[in-house]
């Protein structure tokens, strides 16, 4: 189990170093227009597990969701301080 925060270290770590065979940098590759692709449609899978499925398939496409915006953040440049200062 790992944290928001956790995580974004972690994929800002891949990012730089770019290691063989990482999802996250293969998506960081396609850019942001296929990230956004990919957020929508974990975006719409969230909304469809909440209504139809149980709150552990939701609990783990919200964390899917979360995810794919993060990888967007990194592709744009943005910290999570430059998010957490909205909240
Ligand atoms: N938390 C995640 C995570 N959540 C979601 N995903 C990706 O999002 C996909 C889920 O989307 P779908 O359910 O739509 O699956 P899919 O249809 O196969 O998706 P596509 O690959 O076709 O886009 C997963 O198959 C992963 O590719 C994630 N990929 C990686 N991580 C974590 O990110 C870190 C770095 O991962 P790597 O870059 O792969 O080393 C590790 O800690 C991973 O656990």
């Amino acid at each position: 189990m790992k944290t928001f925060d956790e995580l974004f270290a972690e994929l800002s770590e891949k990012a730089a170093a770019r290691p063989e065979g990482s999802d996250t940098v293969a998506r960081l590759d396609a850019g942001v227009h296929a990230i956004g692709k990919k957020i929508v449609e974990e975006a719409a899978e969230v909304w469809m597990a909440a209504e139809y499925e149980s709150d552990e398939d939701c609990a783990e496409e919200i964390s899917q969701l979360l995810y794919h915006l993060q990888v967007l953040m990194l592709a744009k440049g943005l910290s999570l301080s430059d998010v957490y200062t909205h909240l």
